[in-house]
């Protein structure tokens, strides 16, 4: 055992440690006791001890526990959402007040199973409804734009919002530019058409489930700060904010009442708290038309002067009234079918930067190697792919941005700004620069990661990935080709394209999310409430694939993938997976296969070469793979699985192997065995080229 592994395990200890102390988020796990009993009880039962060491045929529930290290007991505290500042989101390692908070008392536990007391079930999550502190694009909805230049165009408001959260300290440079091409920047006059929102959600992957939550845009605000906003937006309305301060007042309303609260169906965004650093501004964006739309900035942009500039003196309000709600009072108040702001005003201009190389081009995106010419900086710049968006900008690119600045933490690649184009077509992400991906290098291995390797990333893929489900998030779409690495063994999650907001209790969303070879079974099966779990499910084959260097299950078809599934892991019924029989597409007629061949695939002791997993690491793979979503291990509880603690330790990060940097090359024309992508997939589905039509048609 190198000295170093044993440091850099002792460094996540450290960094486990102090997220114990300080009372890491939990609402996770409030969320799984509420709504996930049974893996709640798991998880208690593993914790007490459990002294089971059954291993069931097929992959239901297999649990053994025999380590004579028990993980410690954290800490049952959970910094809940009202304890949220605005702008907020719980730390991956550990949220700052909960030390503060009296700590839940649990009832003895009966067969494991802990009975909660009296107050903690008073705070459950249930009694309210639970989100990210992301807020959300709702409804995909698409806003017309007037370029003043060009006339109507479409783009979504939360572009607007997004640019208005870069740092705009910085003039645009309208300049052609060197990777988009080239046109001033533009002002847009954005009003929502009702219409052409439905028309383009009909064409793209909508998880139904969206138009039940508020209506409410914003990448940087905490929603958890104040319950009663929750609750106002649960009526469908978001409450007056007091004391917006924003320039936004200064737009007209078309009312000389200022309007605070929009009607149900009105998006309205804050940006008055941002949580990041990079955060130096804010601005106001009002938009509204057939249904309204308000984006409101913080202080310190100019907007008003941008607006004065750029429109009718009579659109302007006086910043400082604090006029009442006028649609709460007056429902039927007028207001002026189009606002305008110069939005992309104090967004960098991508001119900034010296474009290297084309790294890689997925399915959404085009990421280039670029120099930072201000700073010298090597940074990564994805390209939103507009082609196929004539209705608009990308869900998916939104939602990615809207995570993306949000969200801080170690294991989720770094978005530093966004950038312009001089056409409004043209918009960039500035991310961290990593040198790889986890699926080009295992390409290019000779021999596999080894045990002490693959610790090392799944620590870190799991604190990622814990980080974001402790913040109501789901990655949906976890695969090695999305894992980031760089020569100093940090492994970073990126495209959040398919991720969303989960909240509780649970609503229907699309089941077309996850690519093929890492999506879990109750998708493939058709369900359509789901959870953390299909990101534990995905981080199972991610494990298998870094222990044994190919795809644990490289299904061609959703039928071909659960038929993969089934043959490795057994044929699930309802005795391991209570629920099963109910879901759409167990009625298809697997064949049996009784047991479970996992271990085949992984040898606790190899003579030919084979992966090798200890009976701890089985333990793990098969709690990832568990067939019931309810049984699955969440990502909590596998950073404290004894696998991580037993011989060999995880190798330290400065003591991963390094590779020559493959994203310093063109890899878009590599071939490489590819998974088929979900949204490919919807497409072809949508153009009726099905090739194996799945379970559902
Ligand atoms: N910050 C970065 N640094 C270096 N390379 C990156 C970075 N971000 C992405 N890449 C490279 O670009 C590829 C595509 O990026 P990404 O997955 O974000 O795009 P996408 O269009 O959403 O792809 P997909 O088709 O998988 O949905 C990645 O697999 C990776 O190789």
């Amino acid at each position: 055992m190198a000295a170093g592994s044993h440091g850099g395990y002792r460094g996540y200890e450290v960094a486990r440690k102090r997220a114990h102390d300080l009372g890491v988020s939990r609402r996770s796990k409030e969320y799984n006791h509420h709504r996930h009993p049974s893996r709640h009880r798991d998880s208690e039962r593993r914790r007490d001890g459990g002294s089971s060491r059954s291993r069931e045929l097929s992959n239901g529930y297999s649990h053994r526990r025999d380590s004579p290290h028990p993980p410690p007991r954290r800490r049952p505290s959970e910094r809940r959402r009202e304890d949220r500042e605005p702008g907020e989101v719980s730390g991956g390692s550990g949220s700052e007040r909960s030390a503060e908070r009296p700590m839940k008392t649990r009832e003895p536990r009966e067969n494991g199973v802990a009975r909660v007391s009296k107050e903690e079930s008073k705070t459950s999550p249930s009694k309210k409804r639970k989100q990210s502190p992301v807020i959300w694009e709702t409804n995909g909805s698409k806003l017309q734009a007037r370029d003043a230049v060009r006339g109507i165009r479409e783009v979504d408001a939360v572009i607007a919002e997004i640019i208005m959260h870069q740092s705009h300290s910085l003039p645009v440079v309208s300049s052609p530019s060197s990777i988009g091409d080239g046109h001033s920047p533009m002002i847009l006059d954005v009003s929502v058409d009702s219409h052409k929102i439905q028309e383009h959600e009909k064409n793209r992957i909508v998880d139904e489930e969206e138009e039940g939550y508020p209506t409410m845009r914003n990448i940087l605000t905490s929603r958890w700060a104040d319950a009663d906003v929750e609750e106002e937006e649960d009526k469908g309305f978001v409450p007056k904010k007091k004391k917006s301060v924003s320039p936004v007042d200064s737009i007209e309303r078309g009312s000389t009442k200022k309007v605070t609260s929009p009607e149900p169906g009105e998006v309205l965004v804050y940006n008055s708290v941002r949580s990041s650093p990079r955060s130096s501004d804010s601005g106001v964006l009002q938009v509204s038309a057939n249904r309204d739309l308000e984006v409101e900035m913080g202080e310190n942009m100019d907007v008003e002067d941008e607006a004065g500039d750029d429109y009718p003196a009579g659109h302007l309000l006086d910043s400082d009234s604090e006029g009442e709600d006028c649609r709460s009072e007056t429902p039927e108040c007028t207001r002026s079918p189009r606002r305008c702001i110069n939005m992309l005003q104090g967004c960098r201009s991508v001119d900034e930067f010296e474009r290297l190389n084309t790294i890689n081009e997925g399915t959404y995106g085009v990421v280039f190697r670029v120099r930072d010419k201000r700073t010298g900086e090597i940074v990564a710049l994805k390209k939103v792919k507009m082609e196929k968006e004539r209705e608009g900008f990308p869900l998916t690119s939104l939602r990615e941005m809207n995570i993306l600045l949000s969200f801080h933490h170690p294991s989720i690649v770094e978005v530093k700004e966004v950038v312009v184009g001089s056409s409004d077509r043209d918009i960039f992400m500035v991310m961290e620069y990593m040198e790889h991906d986890l699926k080009g290098v295992m390409e290019t291995m000779k021999q596999p990661y080894s045990q002490s390797e693959v610790k090392c990333l799944m620590l870190q893929l799991l604190e990622g990935v814990k980080y974001l489900h402790d913040n109501w998030v789901l990655h949906r779409d976890l695969k090695t080709s999305n894992l980031l690495l760089n020569n100093r063994g940090e492994l970073k999650i990126c495209d959040f394209g398919l991720s969303r907001q989960y909240g509780s209790p649970l609503k229907p969303y699309t089941q077309l999310v996850v690519t093929l070879w890492y999506r879990a079974p109750e998708l493939l099966l058709g369900a359509k409430e789901y959870s953390t779990a299909i990101d534990m499910w995905s981080l199972g084959c991610i494990m298998g694939e870094l222990l044994s260097k190919g795809p644990l299950f490289n299904g061609k078809s959703e039928m071909d993938q659960l038929y993969k599934i089934f043959k490795t892991l057994g044929t699930p019924d309802e005795n391991i997976w209570p629920g099963y029989s109910k879901l759409p597409g167990a009625t298809v007629k697997f064949g049996k296969q009784t047991h479970n061949r996992l271990r085949d695939k992984f040898r606790a002791v190899s003579f030919t070469g084979g992966p090798m997993l200890s009976e701890s690491g089985f333990d793990l793979l098969n709690r990832l793979l568990t067939y019931d979503p309810e049984k699955r291990i969440s990502a909590e509880d596998a950073l404290n699985h004894e696998w991580f603690r037993e011989l060999p330790l995880p190798r330290s990060k400065d003591f991963m192997p390094t590779f020559p940097a493959i994203n310093e090359q063109d890899r878009r024309f590599k071939k490489h065995m590819k998974s088929p992508d979900p949204l490919e997939e919807q497409r072809m589905k949508e153009q009726g080229n099905n090739g194996d039509r799945g379970l559902f048609g």
